[in-house]
């Protein structure tokens, strides 16, 4: 087997502000393979979108690489130039739905003048191919064929998003990085785009990178996953993994408040507190402040991502780590910082 797809080790991302550089990303490490759909979960600020920019170059002016390293096949990222990024990466190999689709198609362009450059820069369509090629996959996310002729602005802000969509799966990318992809779509849209997003994996081996908030759409749609937490990693392994013996504090936590398919009537959880906004040098666990099992030594450095024994993906950033497993198996829910929805499921209201 060759190198995995996407390996990111050690990734530290800060960004200059007035305040001093704010630490976004520190010390992730995980590794997305070939044909796998990978979920990177974590709340607002956690640094999610910092790491999908990161991943072509593209992080906002102020902010930079600070260490780690990002290999796609083998190769370092940050050893290309912009432009081979465009040429070799961009597009064909990695294409990023970003976050806010809708500020990222050019006003001034129809859809389909963008889509023909693209397909003229990345491949040796011509521009009758191109174009019916792209009608297709306008069919596939909802809109008509014919409006790939359209200006961005003519579209809804759902529509805007879907053409990205569509510009993003243009080149049959091996790794689609989707930041939050279908969150201004309804339901039926979203199962849509998913159901070819999944067809595309089997017929392409497309990889994705998910990213987003929720934990319940990763456990349905992908094989593999990350918790983020202020920055850091807090856990990573595959879904099975970290659905059945989630061990980090933060996991647990957060597998708690969301709605369980397969327990609906369960009661959600809460997490107390926000995540810190780190200024320079991460030397403590993020989630401390936040964390029913914390105790002196989480104050006192950043723990390091270790693999659960006799795992090789399962690997969990905490000191606690076994400690946390075990007591949660037998007594469940932590007693301190924590509070629970009491009245949720049981018909009190
Ligand atoms: N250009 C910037 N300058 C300064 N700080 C920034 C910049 N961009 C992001 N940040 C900060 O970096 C941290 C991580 O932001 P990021 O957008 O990566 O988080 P996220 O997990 O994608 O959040 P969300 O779920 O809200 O999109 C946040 O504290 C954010 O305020
Ligand atoms: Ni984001």
């Amino acid at each position: 087997m060759g190198a995995p797809l996407l390996e990111v080790e050690d990734l530290t991302i800060q960004y200059k502000t007035s305040s001093g550089p704010v630490t976004a990303v520190s010390g992730v490490t995980f590794t997305v393979e070939e044909a796998e759909y990978f979920g990177l979960v974590g709340e607002s600020g956690c640094g999610k979108s910092t790491i999908a920019k990161s991943l072509i170059g593209g992080l906002d002016e102020n902010g930079s690489i600070v260490g780690g390293t990002i290999k796609y096949r083998g190769e370092e990222i940050q050893d290309f130039s912009d432009a081979q990024l465009s040429e070799r990466i961009r597009w064909k190999e990695i294409s990023l739905i970003p976050q806010s689709s809708m500020n990222n198609l050019d006003p001034l362009q129809r859809v389909s003048e963008q889509a023909v450059e693209i397909a003229r820069t990345h491949s040796d369509m011509s521009k009758a191919e191109a174009l019916e090629r792209f009608g297709e996959l306008f069919e596939t996310v909802g809109l008509q064929p014919s409006r790939i002729h359209d200006y961005p602005h003519q579209f809804s802000g759902g529509m805007q998003q879907r053409a990205v969509i569509a510009l993003a799966l243009f080149m049959e990318p091996s790794l689609i990085i989707a930041d939050e992809p279908t969150t201004a779509l309804d339901v039926i849209m979203q199962d849509q785009i998913f159901k070819y997003l999944d067809a595309m994996k089997d017929e392409f081996e497309t990889s994705m990178l998910l990213i987003t908030h929720d934990i319940s759409l990763v456990f349905e749609s992908c094989q593999s996953m990350a918790v983020m937490h202020g920055g850091q990693l807090a856990e990573t392994g595959t879904v099975v993994d970290l659905y059945d013996t989630p061990r980090h504090p933060y996991s647990i936590l957060l597998q708690e408040a969301f709605p369980d398919i397969e327990d609906p009537n369960r009661e959600l959880g809460t997490i107390d507190g926000t995540p810190p906004r780190i200024i320079g040098d991460v030397n403590v666990c993020t989630f401390v402040d936040r964390c029913p099992w914390a105790i002196e030594d989480c104050h006192t450095a950043a723990p390091p991502l270790e693999q659960v024994e006799g795992d090789s993906r399962h690997g969990v950033s905490c000191f606690r780590m076994d400690e946390v497993h075990e007591e949660y198996a037998t007594e469940k829910r932590p007693d301190i910082g924590t509070t629970v929805e009491e009245t949720k499921a049981d018909g009190d209201a």
